[in-house]
């Protein structure tokens, strides 16, 4: 028998679903980069529950609406016009996809109208990116905050330098998640270097984990303290935006140090598994402190796949939705990928809205979604009186 061909990607013109996409990545991309993007943390529980929880709150279609109208999609990002809430998320070393990285993202992003959010550990320096966007998105820098407080602050001024509209720190990684997947699969298929971070791939004793050994550079000294330290960096007036909040506690906190916005978040699982699914923590938001709607952005990212699920994010008063491993899988097909990936997760959120009776963003509201079957799962105070608020290891 003469050897099996080793299957080929199928055409882009043949993917109708964003499932279809992450099929088809495998078939893209290196086994290397396959177990660095897909990974997730430990028993990869937390991934699971990013997906599983939007499909445990279902709609409440309104009728009868005259919904025949055109649907805005389009909104604003920290006062920054976009044609849809959904953005690309940060995500790091984006050449282990396509050579051309993260300013391929780009080009997609531009092609779709949406924004981007750039990692510290992108495969290009922010101004290479930043120069494909040409202004015509907004783009933001995700701060990954190095133990030399130095380097991040010419890392900062290179970001502002080149037109970035605000700041995300990353606060949910102060160390790196336990991928498994990641830490098994061979090194040697890829060569990966991130220019802002100065970081270069070469396995350890630990093993081959590419996000643990490109992430040795993070601060875990990081604290609320350093939030006037970060101001202190940037210009008057920039935004600064805390990705990682996995409790309605924290959102209270980040309102009080004055941030502009949050990104619920807890890294796609891929840092602490059994941290609760993003959708969940946003519903415990509306729950304990709906104040901090009125006073910030609030953002969203994990697991989310479906039109559906943007809206369900939306309705939950998420600003804008942010797609990680999503994008990378556009990114297997390059700017063209990207953009029908956002374009499929637009047309279902779309669909989804005239079904709902519906035909622009800020008609969303909680009211259309049926949250009973995870109500439970929800802790309902912020305030010390809580009973996990309470709890002391002294205890045990
Ligand atoms: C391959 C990969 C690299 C990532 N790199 C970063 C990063 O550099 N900085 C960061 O804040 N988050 C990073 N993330 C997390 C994403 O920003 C986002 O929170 C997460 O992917 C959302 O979940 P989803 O993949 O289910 O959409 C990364 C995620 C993936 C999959
Ligand atoms: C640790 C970084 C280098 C990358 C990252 O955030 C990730 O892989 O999730």
């Amino acid at each position: 028998m003469p050897p099996s061909k080793p299957p080929t990607k199928p055409p882009l013109s043949s993917l109708i679903s964003t499932h279809d996409f992450a099929a088809a990545f495998p078939l893209a991309v290196p086994a290397k980069t396959v177990a660095f993007v897909t990974s997730a943390a430990t028993d990869s529980l937390t991934c699971a529950a990013n997906k599983e929880a939007y499909a445990s709150i279902t709609l409440r279609p309104r009728i009868l609406r005259d919904v025949s109208g055109p649907i805005a999609l389009s909104t604003t990002l920290l006062a920054h016009p976009v044609r849809s809430p959904i953005y690309a998320a940060p995500t790091s070393m984006g050449r282990t996809v396509h050579p051309e990285g993260e300013r391929e993202i780009a080009r997609g992003c531009v092609a779709a109208g949406v924004a981007i959010v750039v990692s510290t550990s992108a495969s290009f320096a922010v101004r290479e990116v930043l120069d494909v966007v040409g202004g015509r998105v907004p783009a933001f820098f995700q701060l990954y905050v190095d133990r030399d407080r130095h380097k991040s602050e010419t890392v900062l001024r290179e970001a502002v330098g080149a037109g970035v509209k605000g700041v995300w720190v990353t606060v949910d990684a102060p160390v790196i998640g336990k991928r498994e997947a990641d830490e098994r699969a061979p090194l040697d298929e890829v060569e990966v270097t991130t220019p802002m971070s100065g970081a270069q791939a070469v396995r350890d004793a630990a093993g081959g984990g590419l996000g643990r050994i490109m992430g040795k550079y993070v601060d875990a000294s990081l604290a609320w303290g350093d939030v006037a330290w970060l101001r202190g960096c940037l210009p008057r007036g920039m935004p600064v935006v805390l990705k990682g909040i996995q409790t309605a506690m924290d959102a209270v906190a980040a309102m009080g140090a004055g941030v502009e916005g949050i990104v619920v978040s807890n890294h796609g699982g891929r840092s602490l598994d059994t941290s609760p699914a993003t959708i969940l923590v946003l519903l415990e938001l509306q729950r304990c402190c709906p104040q901090i709607f009125d006073r910030m952005e609030v953002f969203v990212d994990g697991g989310i796949m479906r039109g559906t699920d943007v809206f369900k994010a939306l309705c939950l008063g998420a600003k804008g939705v942010g797609i990680g491993r999503g994008t990378l899988y556009g990114l297997g097909y390059g700017e063209e990928g990207v953009k029908k990936y956002i374009e499929i997760l637009n047309d279902e959120l779309e669909t989804t809205m005239r079904m709902c009776g519906v035909t622009s963003l800020d008609e969303l509201h909680p009211g259309l979604l049926n949250t009973r079957a995870v109500d439970h799962l929800i802790p309902s105070t912020v305030d010390e009186e809580h009973p996990f608020a309470k709890w002391r290891p002294s205890k045990l």
